[in-house]
């Protein structure tokens, strides 16, 4: 379960805080949270993947609080239990596809498996893509890869960040499905920060960011 209490940040000592909404989210469940450009999403995000240190406030993903771990120990414990598809793919560009997913396992302290590699890609559609490297890939494909690289090491949290900002109708149908698909597999729960009106559809649980200063947030 994923868990905040009382979040909130600030990118310096005296500038303003970002307060962000308690949630409670159920490991398989999927929630989407909406709101407009700089209105906190990916700060939000980035907190909840333990990237930023919170200002005060809490966060804990299956009874693990993350200020009781040092920053080498949040390392870990991303690499191994929290899967990110980031706004901009986060892959070494020298590297092939199949490469960067060795990578993430061996940065998660995991053996290489590359059946777990192949039959991953395989789900996603682009095992004939495994030996190109991230700069001949279509964006589809690179949404697809990022997709991979955030789940190859099952995490019981995926976190994605405007995953389908750049893709046309077809192509954002196809991704959210994926991303559904995968975290019912694997039971791990599924946030999705946007601004992308096309997902309100898909996901009956969502919450809306407010501007800093705006009227405070539901909790969830
Ligand atoms: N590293 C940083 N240092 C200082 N301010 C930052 C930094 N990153 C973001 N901000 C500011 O914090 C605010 C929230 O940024 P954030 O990226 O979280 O918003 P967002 O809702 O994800 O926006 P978008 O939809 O445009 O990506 C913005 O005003 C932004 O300028």
């Amino acid at each position: 379960m994923l868990q905040t209490n009382q979040l909130s940040f600030s990118y310096s000592k005296d500038g303003q805080a970002f307060h962000f909404p308690d949630l409670s989210l159920e490991k398989g469940k999927h929630l989407l949270i909406l709101g407009n450009s700089g209105c906190g999403k990916t700060t939000f995000l980035h907190l909840l993947a333990g990237l930023l240190s919170t200002k005060e406030g809490e966060v804990s993903l299956d009874n693990t609080n993350f200020s009781s771990l040092s920053g080498a120990q949040m390392d870990t414990f991303r690499a191994q239990h929290i899967g990110i598809v980031f706004q901009k793919p986060h892959f070494l560009k020298s590297l092939t596809i199949k490469e960067n997913l060795e990578t993430a396992q061996f940065l998660a302290k995991q053996p290489t498996d590359k059946a777990r590699i192949d039959a991953l890609l395989e789900k996603l559609g682009i095992s004939h893509r495994k030996n190109a490297k991230v700069s001949e890939l279509s964006e589809g494909e690179k949404q697809r890869a990022s997709i991979a690289l955030a789940l190859i090491n099952k995490p019981s949290l995926i976190l994605a960040d405007e995953p389908t900002a750049s893709l046309d109708d077809e192509n954002t149908q196809e991704v959210i499905e994926l991303l559904k698909q995968r975290a019912a597999e694997e039971n791990a729960s599924l946030v999705i920060v946007t601004h992308d009106q096309r997902l309100k559809t898909e996901f009956p649980t969502q919450l809306v960011l407010h501007k800093l200063n705006e009227s405070t947030h539901e909790t969830l």
